[in-house]
């Protein structure tokens, strides 16, 4: 295995990668050390999961299963980009253009029947949403923006949208009967295995079995009634209407991959009620699965004239849906993983309150989070923007996190223990002993889940919280709710440790709406502070902050201290952004900006000289720092329009930085010689380099694929400098 392990991705984030890993690789080996790949992209998960349907050449090895064993070992340092967390309808497109390429997988059955039809779609399902980052992340997680990255957007602040006190955005959420109103939660006392059964008037049904918690594990259970979803989906959608504003919908339904896009259909069923009303056996026939959303919905019935226009009449009836695309007409409820709610409410907020509607203009939204569990976070912070305006990243001060993630806690690992029911009854969660450890009463439809958190994660989550304190001196929240179940139970945790270490005046424990009112006003007075907080708050924070005070989430330093001694280095805390290879495949311009992987590869670098006791890694760590500085100083950053210097510029400078900082620097002279004439070739070559580089924009290319890119195009598109190609070899 490599020292190193940079992964293979997908979309923009892979294309940069084209051009950036060379020049790690070739940095790195005048340290001996090896930087090598491993393949966590969907179309290579895919690829892992169907050996047999595959020929000797085309089959891969199961990357993703060797990574999740690496990060439970001490030797684990892997750099992790951003990868697709993949909907239905991004799975079923990926497996079509893997089929064209001469690929024999099956297609993805919308509907099982047969045992064989059964078991390729549970294979499919274990690589759908979140399948990636819950396997990696084996430690919790230590998001900030670096220094030097944070002043940088002081002073050159991005331009934010402002918010008018009479804004009518705003939030809305369920008045109970959700997962937050139903929760509840115990700590086990002792070691014990589960089942969940659900009772009903016709006997048992076991929903889950052989389950096994660990002594002190946070158990909780919880559930959203399906029947007071719909009332409330119907409700807001006629209040957006007498309010003239967008309808907007936010859940995270690849990382929530079982609750959130049943949430989502009912949405789709919600909007389009009428047309489901008349047409329900029609739809089901033509294989509807609301869940899919408008945009596989449309498809289906597309040829369908009478059904066509009865949605035609209904939309025109219904409040304008806030766009992902109002240029092509994809809206909200067109794929469940267009709109993301940790990007797409920071992303509205920075923008003044205001989304696209269907006529390509901004407007007031009403923003429809349906359960209460974390919807304050973004109902306080639109109400604190409306009463002081909008927040000024120029004197900012800055929120970081600490995150409770290891070992799936939380919500993000209830997947498995996540059922939508089929019949009225009593679902109960039942220890070993027979103690019935939670249980609640549910109507066919409502969605059940249970979730936990380890100890040793909690603890080490705590522990952590209080080193980043420590190392900071400022201000330091855990964002618990004492009125909230789970969250009871993790205080009973959180108090004794902070006592026991005397530390506890150096924090506050506080309700999310409070603690995103005491930290917007802290930030506002140019202070810092730490949000220590669950694992979803722990995804939506670093992006709401980071969006407000960096304008994107994709800069940020995201450490993972694994718990078994390894590093896990993610590079910031965005997503892959599509957007960017349209405009790279149409115009050749990658807008992509590689600063997340350039903070990741610092702290690699210095891990492993730390981990391995490599002097000349710490040389080159630290030389990183001083690359990434310069990037920033000196304005090199990619720019966002074609013809401009984009992401392949950037890291031609970055490289040249980089190398003249090895060369300057004297503590190793072995490594000063060998980059001392690399960095004087970069610079005298740079007219050069930068006029190939520039040449190559503005035609469009072909990249061999979308999801399953040809190596080969790939390279030679974002490595269009032969002279910096023959430099780094
Ligand atoms: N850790 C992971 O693996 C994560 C994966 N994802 C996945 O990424 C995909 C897209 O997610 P989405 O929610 O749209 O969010 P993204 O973060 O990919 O994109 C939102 C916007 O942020 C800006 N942005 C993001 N990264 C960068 C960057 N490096 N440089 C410059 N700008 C950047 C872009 O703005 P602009 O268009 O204005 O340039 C982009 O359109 C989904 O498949 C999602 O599942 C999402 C989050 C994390
Ligand atoms: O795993 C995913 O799908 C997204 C992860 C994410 O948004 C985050 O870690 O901030
Ligand atoms: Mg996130």
């Amino acid at each position: 295995m490599s020292d190193i392990i940079y992964t293979k991705v997908d979309e923009a984030p892979e294309l940069a990668s084209a051009s950036f890993l060379p020049i790690i690789q070739k940095f790195a080996k005048a340290a001996g050390v090896s930087v090598g790949t491993k393949d966590i992209s969907l179309a290579g998960r895919i690829l892992a999961t169907f050996p047999e349907h595959l020929s000797e050449e085309q089959r891969q090895s199961d990357d993703l299963a060797e990574l999740g064993r690496l990060v439970k070992t001490p030797e684990a340092n892997v750099i992790k980009l951003p990868n697709i967390s993949a909907s239905v309808p991004q799975l079923v497109a990926a497996i079509k253009e893997l089929q064209a390429q001469g690929y024999a997988l099956p297609d993805y059955p919308e509907a099982p029947k047969t045992d064989e039809e059964k078991a390729v779609r549970a294979k499919y399902d274990g690589i759908k949403g979140s399948a990636v980052n819950p396997v990696l992340r084996e430690g919790n997680s230590d998001r900030r923006a670096a220094k030097p990255v944070k002043s940088f957007a002081q002073s050159n602040p991005h331009r934010m949208g402002d918010w008018a006190s009479d804004s009518k955005t705003h939030v809305s959420s369920m008045s109970g009967n959700d997962f937050f109103s139903n929760e509840v939660s115990a700590t086990l006392d002792k070691a014990s295995g589960a089942k969940i059964v659900l009772e009903t008037a016709g006997g048992e049904t076991v929903l889950k079995e052989g389950l096994e918690y660990p002594e002190g594990t946070v158990v909780d259970a919880t559930f959203m009634s399906a029947a007071a979803l719909k009332d409330f989906l119907a409700s807001e959608i006629k209040k957006s209407k007498e309010d003239g504003i967008l309808f907007s919908l936010h859940l995270k339904a690849t990382m929530m991959k079982v609750s959130d896009p049943i949430l989502f259909g009912h949405a789709v069923k919600a909007y389009l009620a009428p047309v489901f009303e008349k047409h329900g056996d029609k739809l089901k026939e033509l294989g509807v699965n609301p869940n899919s959303g408008l945009g596989d919905l449309l498809e289906r019935v597309k040829g369908n004239d009478e059904i066509m226009a009865d949605i035609d009449a209904c939309m025109d009836e219904r409040p304008p849906m806030y766009m992902v695309d109002s240029d092509k007409g994809i809206t909200n409820l067109h794929v469940s993983s267009d709109v993301i709610i940790d990007a797409s409410m920071p992303a509205l907020i920075r923008a003044g309150g205001k989304g696209w509607g269907p006529d390509g203009k901004e407007h007031d939204a009403n923003c429809v989070i349906p359960d209460n569990s974390y919807a304050p976070v973004y109902d306080e912070a639109i109400n604190f923007f409306k009463e002081n305006g909008k927040l000024n990243p120029a004197t900012a001060g800055t929120v970081q996190n600490i995150g409770l993630m290891a070992q799936k806690a939380e919500e993000y690992g209830s997947h498995p223990t996540t059922f939508e029911l089929s019949d009225a009854g009593t679902v109960k969660m039942i220890l070993d002993d027979g103690t019935v450890l939670h249980e609640h009463k549910v109507e066919a439809g409502d969605i059940w889940r249970s979730s936990s958190a380890r100890k040793a994660p909690i603890e080490d989550w705590v522990n952590l919280a209080i080193s980043r304190q420590k190392a900071e001196g400022c201000r330091a929240i855990f964002w618990l709710d004492a009125n909230r179940a789970h969250d009871a139970e993790l205080i009973s945790y959180v108090k004794p440790i902070l006592e026991a270490q005397g530390v506890a005046d150096k924090f506050e424990i506080m309700a999310p709406r409070e603690a995103t009112r005491a930290s917007l006003e802290t930030i506002t007075k140019g202070e810092n502070t730490i949000a220590i907080t669950g694992n979803v708050l722990r995804d939506y924070l670093t992006d709401l902050f980071p969006i407000l005070e960096l304008a994107t989430s994709a800069k940020m330093l995201s450490i993972v201290k694994l718990m078994n001694g390894g590093g896990l280095f993610e590079t910031g805390a965005g997503g892959s952004a599509p957007k960017h290879v349209q405009q790279l495949v149409e115009q050749n311009h990658l807008r992509w900006d590689s600063l997340g992987e350039f903070c990741a590869l610092g702290e690699s670098l210095k891990f492993l000289a730390d981990a391995r006791d490599n002097a000349k890694a710490r040389v080159l760590g630290n030389a990183v720092e001083t690359a990434t500085q310069g990037i920033l100083d000196n304005g090199r950053s990619p720019s966002r329009k074609v013809g401009e210097p984009d992401n392949r510029d950037s890291h031609y400078w970055f490289a040249r930085y980089w190398a003249e900082a090895v060369a300057a620097q004297s503590e190793d002279a072995e490594l000063a010689a060998h980059f001392a004439p690399i960095a004087k070739e970069l610079a005298e070559k740079e007219a050069d380099i930068l006029s190939e580089l520039a040449a190559a924009q503005g035609q469009a290319v072909d990249l061999g694929g979308y999801y399953h890119t040809d190596a080969g195009k790939t390279a030679s598109v974002m490595r269009p400098s032969q002279t910096l190609n023959s430099i780094i070899g």
